[in-house]
């Protein structure tokens, strides 16, 4: 016969079970849902198809999803390659304080004797002479560095700040983390490729300026950012003076040579929100944001200056050839509100046209400005 006491203790021994059962029950459903916040966050990294889509994924869907302070992502960019492409594709660097670029990879230390390759994930401590570069703008407790690597290319880093010191330890498995790391290299890689698509798709493949499409499409916007914002905006024609003669004497190859040249002379004159383009033929077309009439005179003038005061190497010739350029300057201050863009954009290409015209009639190597509207 059971005793009282057995009773009562089996009562007990059940109770204890149950609550155990249901602790366990609790986890599994909070494991479950953080398992799903993860594959949900996986989803968007994969789905996402451009740059700006994936670094706002990165940046600022992935803190809530992983209960994070902050997250950034450094890009190694050495040649500004990256950069130029987001600029180009009017993809607006401000508008993302946690990405960052840097000029070349971070190196770490072996973590006590332990020698860890370079592409692991590193956590633990926060160290500011190791991680400052990562956190310019927030330092956290403890850090997870992810560096993102495709086909043995580091990409950069995903760096994971947490205010807690717990949160990232050396110890702690890194599974989860080298997990989210290949997704996100292989996200990343597939949208700068992606990007890289669309800048070639705007780019002239002789001289690497771009191309008469994408000048087109920016001064459209670029007028209508004028009349919004009522602020002064400036084109020049840029035209070879005797182009021809450099072909015929010298060949079509030292042509396209002093065609990147020229190319070249006239982006050393200019801001980087500034474009330039070939618009076809030895035709360029530069683009000033917030010049006025007077600054885009001065800026031309520069670009003549640069490309006639040296003179330029090509094969077949002993010594360099002297190039000249004539110049048409237009510009809108502040752009006229009662046309539409497109119509003030082709009113500015035909007054930019025309004065290039007079320069090469009144004797080539020289500026000429048509008057602001
Ligand atoms: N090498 C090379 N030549 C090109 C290219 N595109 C156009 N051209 C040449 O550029 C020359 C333009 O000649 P023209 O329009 O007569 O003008 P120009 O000789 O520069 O004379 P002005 O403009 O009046 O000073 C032609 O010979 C074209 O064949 C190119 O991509 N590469």
């Amino acid at each position: 016969m059971t005793s009282a006491v057995d009773t009562e203790t089996l009562i007990a021994d059940n109770q204890q079970l149950r609550a155990e059962l249901q602790d366990l029950l609790q986890q599994a459903h909070i494991n479950q849902s953080i398992i799903e916040r993860h594959q949900a966050f996986d989803l968007k990294l994969i789905g996402a198809s451009e740059f700006r889509e994936l670094i706002d994924a990165m940046l600022s869907t992935m803190p809530g999803v992983f209960n994070l302070e902050t997250v950034t992502l450094s890009l190694i960019d050495d040649d500004y390659a990256i950069q130029r492409i987001l600029r180009d594709l009017q993809i607006g660097l401000n508008e993302f304080p946690n990405l960052l670029f840097l000029k070349r990879p971070i190196h770490f230390p072996d973590e006590g004797g332990r020698a860890l390759a370079q592409e692991k994930p590193r956590l633990g401590e926060y160290a500011t002479a190791l991680h400052q570069p990562l956190f310019p703008g927030y330092q956290p407790v403890s850090v997870a560095v992810l560096p993102l690597v495709r086909q043995h290319r580091l990409l950069g880093y995903l760096a994971l700040g947490s205010a807690y010191r717990e949160r990232f330890t050396r110890t702690l498995a890194t599974d989860f983390i080298q997990r989210l790391a290949t997704v996100a290299a292989i996200c990343l890689e597939n949208v700068i490729n992606n990007e890289r698509l669309k800048h070639i798709g705007l780019t002239d493949p002789l001289t690497g300026v771009n191309n008469r499409r994408y000048i087109e499409q920016r001064m459209h916007e670029e007028v209508a950012r004028g009349q919004r914002e009522r602020s002064a905006l400036s084109c020049l024609f840029i035209d070879i003076d005797h182009f021809k003669r450099v072909n015929d004497q010298y060949g079509h190859q030292s042509g396209d040579d002093v065609l990147r040249e020229v190319a070249a002379r006239i982006k050393k004159e200019l801001r980087l929100s500034d474009a330039l383009g070939r618009f076809g033929g030895e035709e360029f077309v530069v683009l000033l944001t917030h010049a006025t009439r007077e600054d885009a005179a001065r800026i031309a003038e520069r670009i003549r200056a640069g490309i006639s005061s040296r003179g330029i190497m090509i094969e077949g010739s002993r010594d360099p050839l002297k190039i000249t350029a004539s110049i048409g300057t237009a510009s809108l201050m502040p752009p006229d509100r009662s046309r539409t863009a497109e119509e003030v954009k082709q009113a500015m290409l035909k007054a930019a046209d025309q004065a290039l015209y007079q320069a090469k009639e009144s004797g080539r190597n020289r500026v000429v400005l048509s008057a602001a509207y």
